[in-house]
């Protein structure tokens, strides 16, 4: 049995998402806005649910909010909330505390809802640093001219090179980050937490940040119409095939099938998912599943295919990308997929986190003809349209 590493051990991911939204000017909390089909809340949820360095999810939300936000992140489970205070700062505060009244953490990531997209990489990078030093933040530079204004008229230009747009996810030693909150807590003033870090003395140390972190702040950011004229439709296509052999399981779509043979192969030799999986990667020319997950890697013998699946979705979803449907065709002679279709395609739409009415599955036979008709092996195709943003 897996030992529960201790409370203390553990690397936790705070979101804030008590906040109004008043510069967004909607008629909701901008956390629930819709982006790409998903409350904005939801994007940073999932990313960070799904990353395997982040043990805990927390999320703070305004006094009332928490069915709003159950419902935004619905099927989802397996985060905490909190109830926020009247500033970022009190929001983070208040996470955390809970976090230390559940038993503390190693390291803590506190991000902002309002930033939807976060690379892996970022968070990659933040918890690397973390290794060594007791922060890190990301930070990007400022590429246009930088002025001040007086009375809405230029007063002078300022040496850009000196300024820097920090972003979230901002990383901390927990228990640093902690003391220097409670020092700080009667100053309502600080705009995030690197501030309070340093201002207790600590180093923060600096990451590259990332454009995909850009924080939804103004009406424009939330203006649909506009969003779309920018986006441009990608499609992708995946083939793959496996042995079967007897004595195996066999997985289709991330469903054990019950059958007299099996597929032999990389990981679980989930014929399907590996060639959704080449689709999803393939719209975003991104190579394929074997330069991600090399077969050769002896990590990746038996692996869920889910996983990989996951992988190409996050990346398309990094990219501000939607998945707007896949369609996939099963090559065999047996077993039958249609009593299993409408389960494969459950499980498929929850690994992408798309409707179901956007999955589809369908199966033929080749006739008893070539490697499948003489039941050797099982081929599948799949392709998948997605969009990106323009850039
Ligand atoms: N009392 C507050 C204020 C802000 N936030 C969160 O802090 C993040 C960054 O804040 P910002 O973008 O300024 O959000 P709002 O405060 O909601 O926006 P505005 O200033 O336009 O009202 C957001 O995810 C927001 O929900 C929070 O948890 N609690
Ligand atoms: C934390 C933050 O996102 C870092 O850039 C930013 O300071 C939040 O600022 P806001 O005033 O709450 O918009």
């Amino acid at each position: 049995m897996v030992e529960a590493r201790d409370p203390s051990e553990r690397t936790h991911a705070l979101i804030v998402a008590a906040g109004v939204g008043a510069r967004a000017g909607l008629d909701l909390p901008k956390q629930f806005a819709l982006i790409n089909g998903k409350p904005v809340v939801r994007h940073s949820v999932e990313r960070f649910l799904s990353h395997p360095a982040i043990d805990d999810v927390w999320i703070v939300v305004g006094q009332g909010q928490q069915e709003q936000l159950d419902e935004a992140l619905a099927p989802i489970s397996g985060y905490s909330v909190v109830i926020g205070g009247a500033t970022r700062q009190q929001s983070v505060y208040n996470g955390l505390k809970a976090i230390r009244a559940g038993g503390g953490a190693k390291n803590i990531l506190v991000h902002d809802a309002a930033r939807p997209f976060i690379p892996d990489r970022v968070i990659d990078d933040l918890l690397g640093r973390l290794m060594s030093e007791p922060s890190a933040i990301p930070i990007l530079p400022s590429v246009d001219t930088m002025v001040q204004l007086a009375d809405e008229q230029l007063d002078r230009t300022v040496d850009r090179n000196s300024l820097w747009r920090v972003q979230t996810p901002q990383a901390f030693d927990f228990a640093k980050l902690m003391a220097a909150h409670d020092r700080f807590a009667a100053d309502q003033n600080a705009s995030d937490d690197a501030q309070i870090f340093k201002a207790a003395g600590h180093v923060v140390t600096v990451v590259d940040g990332d454009e995909c972190l850009k924080k939804y702040t103004l009406p424009a950011d939330f203006n649909g119409d506009r969003r779309q004229d920018m986006r441009q439709t990608r499609t992708g296509m995946g083939y793959d095939v496996h042995r079967l052999a007897s004595g195996e399981d066999l997985w289709l779509g991330g469903v054990k099938i019950d059958h007299d043979k099996g597929l032999v192969g990389h990981s679980d030799a989930d014929v399907l998912l590996h060639a959704l999986c080449d689709a999803l990667l393939g719209a975003v020319a991104a190579g394929d599943i074997g330069d991600h997950f090399p077969p050769s890697d002896p990590q990746w013998r038996g692996a869920d295919s889910t996983r990989f699946v996951k992988h190409a979705a996050s990346l398309i979803a990094q990219k501000g990308g939607i998945i707007h449907n896949v369609d996939m065709t099963v090559i065999c002679e047996a077993p039958k997929i249609k009593p299993h279709r409408e389960t494969i395609r459950r499980n498929v739409a929850e690994i992408l986190s798309i409707g179901i009415d956007r999955v589809s599955i369908k199966a033929t036979t080749t006739e008893r003809l070539g490697f499948t008709g003489r039941e050797e092996g099982i081929a599948a195709q799949a392709i998948a349209t997605i969009s990106l943003e323009e850039n």
